[in-house]
């Protein structure tokens, strides 16, 4: 997997690699960027900002100068740029090139073909405001395609939260390592595509990560493919019985539907048994389109307490029952997914926190960012304004697996190490999506990944699902938690098949 570096812990690559001429390196990658996406002769807008951000573009620039037309310019004060950017500047300027201190007019010369923003990367400290914004704005407005050095301006290298404002880049070329806040939060709909350039230093193992972060104890990774998948592999010789048993516990009165989703999603992706507890008096026995699961009123807790893992959650309303039921899933010796109003109850009811923190099996709690935000008693912003610290102050809380849901879903432990998932697009974020994950994570628990595994492989099979459906026409609009299920079996079922070939 991919390591994914905070701006702490790129700083502490970049001390250790000084004397390296990194940013020759990065202006070099940009160059050979640009001559990709940009046709000889077209004219380019260069951005330099006040930091190295503005030192890489200032390289570029050079380096592209006999090839292309371009206007760059300035933002903040040439006297004041870092040593390496004052070179820059000033190897820009000996080429005979100027510095301009605001967008140039261009009357009817023919437009930019493409715009380099190098006005803050990993350096952006505060919200931007006032000239910097305007430019920002401005840049955005014009509708050229822009590529954004290391970081889209404005955006947050780390959380992916956009400071005041931030350029709408189509792609974005990110330097020594990939930054969490690309992949996460408002960073995908401002980074468009990303391209990793090393600059020759090699990637940086889990010892450098931990060394070199100051915040976070753990280290992050971008979920971009399924682990290792092999514990799935069915016997020759194998039962119902060798495939675990899903126990669902939802469906209050006009939520039935919640805990279904859950329950198919669990059989779908290969539980060998699964039964619904259902707290609707008026369910019916039987669902007709699954007729293999087995709806149950969820008291007395027999199949439950028999159950390899139970997912609490989904439709299960906030009444007295629902709180009795998740008290008692507390107390359970088997893995328990707790999801939708189970996460409300645990929101209020504090002792909820030192039950889970009592558990001996793994719990796993898959909050979106609402649900986050009455758990951790912030706001939402608060939450989604640093995803990847809120997931972890919710693993730690909970001593539980968690996911926090949303574009770029963050799974945390409770040592503090982070994943933030690739897969899935904006069709999940619809109704059931959340009931179907509970479901799937269970399915994968039951048949013998380890927890962590579960969860990892179930969030990046859900949007592995949503994307192959988006492929073949089907979403993002009108997607439903439905197909996404039938999906993830199909998936599944692939990567399977290509493990055991490989
Ligand atoms: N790391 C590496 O190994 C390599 C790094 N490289 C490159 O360097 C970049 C990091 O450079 P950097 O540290 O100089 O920071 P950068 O993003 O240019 O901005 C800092 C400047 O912006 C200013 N400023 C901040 N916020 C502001 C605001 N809201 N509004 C206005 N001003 C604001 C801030 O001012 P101050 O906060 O000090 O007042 C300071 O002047 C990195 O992203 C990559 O492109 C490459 O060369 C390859 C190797
Ligand atoms: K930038």
């Amino acid at each position: 997997m991919t390591p994914l570096l905070l701006r702490s812990q790129i700083h502490a690559l970049e001390l250790a690699h000084a004397a390296l001429p990194l940013m020759q390196r990065a202006g070099a990658a940009i160059a050979a960027y640009v001559r990709q996406i940009a046709l000889p002769g077209s004219r380019l807008l260069v951005l330099a900002g006040p930091g190295n951000n503005g030192g890489d573009a200032l390289v570029a620039a050079s380096l592209l100068h006999h090839d292309y037309v371009l206007n760059v310019v300035m933002f903040g004060d040439p006297q004041r740029l870092p040593d390496q950017a004052a070179q820059a500047c000033r190897d820009w300027q000996a080429s005979g090139g100027e510095l301009h201190t605001a967008l140039p007019v261009l009357g009817d010369t023919p437009g930019y073909a493409l715009v380099l923003d190098g006005l803050f990367g990993i350096g952006l400290a505060r919200p931007l405001q006032g000239g910097a914004a305007a430019l920002v704005q401005q840049v955005n407005a014009l509708g050229v395609p822009v590529l954004a050095l290391d970081v889209p301006s404005g955006l947050c290298a780390d959380t992916g939260a956009v400071l005041g404002v931030a350029i709408q880049a189509r792609y974005t070329l990110t330097f020594l390592a990939h930054k969490p806040g690309l992949y996460t939060h408002d960073g995908p709909d401002h980074a468009g595509r990303v391209q990793l350039a090393r600059l020759d230093v090699p990637g940086p193992d889990v010892a450098d990560l931990v060394a070199g972060d100051a915040g976070v104890a753990g280290y992050g990774h971008l979920l971009d493919a399924p682990g290792e998948l092999h514990a799935l592999k069915r016997r020759l010789n194998s039962n119902k019985g060798n495939h675990g048993r899903v126990a669902v516990i939802g469906g209050a009165g006009g939520m039935m539907g919640a805990a279904l989703l859950a329950a198919r999603a669990a059989l779908l992706c290969g539980a060998g048994r699964v039964y619904a507890g259902l707290l609707d008096a008026q369910a019916y026995g039987l669902d007709y389109l699954y007729p293999e699961l087995m709806l149950r009123d969820p008291l007395p807790l027999t199949e439950v307490d028999a159950a390899d893992c139970v997912v609490l959650g989904p439709g299960l309303g906030q009444g007295d029952l629902a709180l009795y039921l998740l008290e008692a899933a507390l107390r359970l010796p088997a893995p328990l997914v707790l999801d939708a109003d189970a996460l409300n109850l645990m929101a209020c009811t504090p002792t909820c926190a030192e039950q889970s923190c009592a558990r001996s099996a793994a719990t796993i709690i898959t909050p979106h960012p609402g649900e986050a935000a009455r758990l951790l008693a912030c706001s939402v912003a608060e939450v989604q304004q640093d995803r990847i610290g809120s997931a972890i102050r919710l693993a730690q809380q909970y001593a539980a697996i968690t996911v926090l849901k949303g574009c770029g879903s963050v799974i945390a432990t409770p040592a503090g190490h982070w994943w933030i998932n690739r897969s899935g697009n904006p069709g999940l974020a619809s109704a059931g999506m959340g009931d179907v994950l509970a479901g799937i994570i269970a399915a994968l628990l039951v048949q013998g990944l380890q927890p962590q595994q579960s969860v990892l492989t179930a969030v990046h099979l859900h949007g592995a699902a949503a994307d192959g459906l988006v492929a073949s026409g089907i979403g993002p609009l009108g997607l439903t938690a439905s197909e996404v299920g039938l999906q993830a079996r199909r998936i599944l079922n692939l990567w399977l098949a290509r493990a055991d070939a490989s």
